[in-house]
Order: structure tokens, then sequence, then C-alpha cells
């Protein structure tokens, strides 16, 4: 099985343009919680896929996660460490055993002083780095350093920027200043893809999120992300079933593919197979790739090494042995 790689990130999919703000848009979207949350607590276990179809769903996953490390104490050394488990998620001789090849994650995500070695440590791999930015998490530095730092991010050879919006501006319904921020910042990533992270934990509703994935999918965002994985609730099914129908209806609308990144707390393979049922269900195939979908996560990709050992040997191995960087 050949898995695709992320470079289809910048190759196929055109690129969101956004359009003008449409506050009419804006105000109609609603979202109906009880149903919303109704639905995704059905969701674990119903659709459970199983032995090779489980490998197989795994191997997608792991190449879409966006392999992660956002601590106070990284260091040049722990980044090359994870860039080189980027280059290969799941250890040869498995990989072998489950008759696959080439298996990547799909980017590496660090801060902005770590830009530079996840850069050297991937170079030749075609993987992007990503870096977080506009004063990630909260989003509070003054507006023109926020900018700044996304140019010298993309400036170090970031290919993707993850930038966190201001809550403020969703929690006081200040659409057009969200759309605003959302343009500029967008302008300033130029040809380095724009991740907007919404921090739904700390949007208050789920017609709050609703209504800024449509904003910042206006505003030109290239994939809409639920959270930094620092707010005190990161990504859930909920949330994700309302993004999942803004990027739809945004669709639907203007025929562009916008890209969704769950990201905070998903660190086991069961939650991954949750998400991508639930956007096969909701989008379908085209959105399972990696030019479309992520996984924000820095433990993830060791609980799915384990389980694909399981599948192979019939034995859980010690999690230690997983180490991610
Ligand atoms: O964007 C990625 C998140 O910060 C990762 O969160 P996590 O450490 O909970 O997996």
């Amino acid at each position: 099985m050949q898995i695709d790689r992320p470079q289809t990130l910048v190759a196929h999919e055109p690129r969101n343009p956004g359009l003008p703000l449409d506050m009419g848009w804006v105000r109609r979207v609603q979202a109906n919680t009880s149903a919303i949350e109704r639905r995704a607590a059905s969701l674990p276990g119903r659709r459970s896929v199983k032995k090779d179809w489980q490998a197989a769903w795994l191997c997608r996953a792991v190449s879409l996660i966006d392999l992660t490390t956002l601590a106070g104490d990284d260091t040049e050394g722990r980044v090359r460490r994870l860039c080189a488990k980027a280059r290969q998620p799941v250890s040869p001789d498995l990989l072998d055993k489950l008759g696959m090849q080439g298996l990547t994650v799909g980017a590496v995500c660090v801060y902005h002083d770590m830009v530079p070695a996840a850069v050297a440590a991937l170079r030749g791999s075609g993987l992007p780095v990503a870096a977080v930015s506009t004063g990630f998490p909260a989003g509070l530095s003054p507006f023109p350093l926020r900018i700044a730092e996304i140019g010298e991010s993309v400036a170090a050879g970031a290919q993707e920027i993850d930038i966190v919006i201001s809550r403020r501006h969703v929690l006081s319904g200040d659409w057009q200043a969200l759309y605003d921020e959302m343009r500029q910042m967008r302008e300033a990533c130029g040809v380095a893809h724009v991740k907007a992270i919404l921090a739904t934990g700390e949007l208050g509703t789920l017609r709050n999120v609703a209504r800024a994935s449509l904003v910042c999918m206006m505003g030109g965002a290239d994939f809409i992300k639920t959270s930094t994985g620092k707010e005190g609730v990161n990504a859930t099914l909920p949330v994700t079933l309302t993004m999942l129908r803004a990027i739809r209806d945004y669709h639907d609308a203007t025929g562009i593919r916008v890209g969704y990144k769950p990201a905070g707390g998903i660190s086991k393979a069961k939650d991954a197979l949750n998400y991508l049922a639930l956007v096969k269900d909701e989008l379908g195939d085209r959105w399972l790739r990696p030019d479309l979908l992520r996984f924000g996560a820095s433990s993830l990709l060791g609980d799915i090494e384990r389980q694909l050992e399981h599948h192979v040997t019939g034995a859980y191995s010690a999690s230690w042995r997983h180490a991610l960087a």
C-alpha cells in the first residue's frame, strides 16, 4: 500500500482565496447544540473497523499527523529526534510486515525558534515544517509583532503557519475585526499555507465556533484548526462536527475545499479512528488526505505504533519503546 505523501498539500488542492465578508451569511449560521452533542455521543464504537482495515486506517492516520512539540523546554536536540521520527514514524520491519512503504507523518509542528532546526533535520524528505505563530497560544501580543512573527517563520523555511485568532473578536461578535485579522495574517503568510486556530474551548458556544469557522474561511484560511493544545478543553467530537459542517457549507457555496485540523488531547489510536470516521461521513473520502486533514498531536503516534505492533505480533509492547523525541 502506498500512502499519499504530504507534499500533496502544496501540489494538489487549489488554495482558498477567501471571499468578501458576507455578514448576512454569518448571521444566518446557527448550531443546534443538543442535536450535535447527541450525534457526537453516538459515534465512538458505532463505526468500528477491524483487523487489516484497522491497520490501514491507522497508517492513514499516521500520514495525517502534524507531529508536534510545543513545550517551553524544547531544544534543537529534541526537535531533531522528532524529525527523525517524522521521517520514519513506524519501524521498517513493522511496516514491512504490514506490506506498506513510504509512510511519513504529514508535517512537523514547532515554535518559531525551532524552525531552523526542523528545516535542517527534514531537508530532502519533502516534509513541511509548520510553525505556530502570532503570539501562540494566547494571541495577545501586539498585532504588528504577530504579523512580523509570521514573516520570520516563513523566512526561516516554515511552509505552513498555524496562526491563533483573537478570541475576543468572537466573544464580542466583532466579525469584521476577525475577518480583517485573518486576511492580514493570510497575506503575511505568502506562499505558506495558513491554518487558523480557533481555540474552540474558549469561544463559549458552538454557534460561535461555526461563525468563527466561516469568517476565517472567508478571510482565506487554508485550514481551520480546533485548538492550541493549551486550552482547558481542546479538540472534541461536537466541535469537530460543527467545524466540518462549516467546511461543507463553504464548499457547497464556493467549490473550495478547506482543510481541517483537530488538535490537542488526541493521544489514542481509537480517538484518531473516530475523527477519521466523522470526516469520512461528513465530508467524504477526498478529505482523508494530508492536503485536507491533519491531526495536531504530540503523543498520538506512540499509541498508534503500539496498536500496529499488536496487529502484527498479537502482543502489546511497553509505551517507552515508542518514545517520540
Ligand atoms: O497543535 C498541536 C497541539 O498543541 C498538540 O497537543 P497535544 O500535545 O495535546 O497532542
